[in-house]
């Protein structure tokens, strides 16, 4: 969790690369007054321009984070720190003195709770949400539920990379044998969907997330951007990286050094083409967040010391990976 305590923004881009190191190669300890004031100059004078402000957040901490397992579409709630770090982004917000028009969020108790959290925190709890599962997080696919650390100690760290951070690489897909299928695909939210139940993905990779994703961030966030209003959306890890790949035109490549930190807020000003008018910001205290996305990644790393196990659900990974993380798009 990261603490909100003397929060300021921060408006440089994080690289996400497990260094925690920014992407202009400049370290924040090393950052000169000079330079500080010319970002803040330059964020004004783009906040100036801007006419619409748009705020992505990954919700808080869960309470599969500590265990490091891939949640997914499991719909876990957000453990007391995920609910403190979703007041925190409020007061960051309130600090900011951003207003919101539009709320949106995905389909998991997570990410609607911390909408929730956000909005009331702010003072805006009259603030229209909507939801959608084509905001949830990735469909981790047979991978739901497992340990990261340990499906590192038995795949690799290169591939759990993949797996997480690459943009055309899919998980192994879910089936009707495994132990959280019938908890996901069984769930009525799904029911109700714009697509069939059948047509639900089984396992994603970051193109599928956004190809998912797009049609309902066209049809119903795009209209309130365009209209001049400034939304929120609390989602996910990896439907905001696809939402910030969209908006921001980062190549298949780069987006694999994209991580998200939890409860944190990413702010966008965008232009009336909705095109992103200087960098996008993250709210907070610049060391912590980069500490924070370091945590992240390092959840994809094996235990030193520590050896592959003989875990069977490991083992039907182990057999379905290569074909599946290449195979096509449903
Ligand atoms: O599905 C999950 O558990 C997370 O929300 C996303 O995990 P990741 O950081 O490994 O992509």
């Amino acid at each position: 969790m990261v603490d909100g305590g003397g929060a300021s923004s921060s408006s440089v881009r994080f690289r996400g690369d497990g260094s925690g190191a920014r992407s202009d190669g400049v370290n924040a300890p090393a950052a000169t007054a000079a330079a500080t004031a010319a970002t803040a100059a330059a964020t004004a004078a783009c906040d100036a321009m801007a006419t619409r402000t748009l705020v992505l957040v990954r919700h808080g901490e869960g309470s599969w984070t500590r265990e490091n397992r891939f949640c997914s579409w499991v719909d876990q709630p957000l453990s007391a720190d995920g609910e403190a770090e979703a007041r925190r982004c409020s007061r960051l917000l309130a600090a900011a003195g951003i207003r919101f028009d539009a709320a949106f969020s995905s389909l998991l108790t997570r990410a609607i709770k911390t909408a929730w959290l956000i909005l009331e925190g702010v003072g805006q709890a009259w603030v229209p949400l909507a939801h959608s599962w084509r905001l949830n997080e990735r469909h981790y696919g047979a991978l739901v539920g497992l340990n990261r650390a340990q499906l590192a100690l038995n795949h690799g760290e290169e591939q759990v990379k993949a797996w997480r951070r690459a943009y055309d690489v899919r998980p192994p897909p879910i089936d009707e044998a495994h132990p959280y299928f019938d908890e996901i695909h069984g769930d009525r939210r799904y029911a109700s969907c714009d697509v069939p139940r059948g047509k639900i993905p089984r396992g994603e990779s970051l193109r599928d997330v956004l190809e998912r994703l797009l049609p309902y961030w066209e049809g119903s966030i795009v209209p309130e951007l365009r209209a001049g209003k400034n939304v929120l959306v609390s989602a996910h890890g990896n439907s905001v990286r696809a939402i910030i790949k969209h908006l921001e035109g980062i190549s298949d490549a780069d987006i694999l050094h994209l991580t998200i930190p939890t409860g944190v807020p990413v702010v966008l000003q965008l232009d009336d083409e909705l095109a992103p008018v200087g960098e996008r910001r993250y709210l907070g205290d610049t060391a912590e967040i980069a500490a924070a996305i370091k945590r992240i990644e390092d959840q994809g790393k094996a235990p030193k010391g520590a050896s592959a196990s003989p875990d069977p659900r490991g083992a039907v990974v182990a057999t379905t990976a290569t074909t599946a993380a290449t195979c096509p798009s449903p």
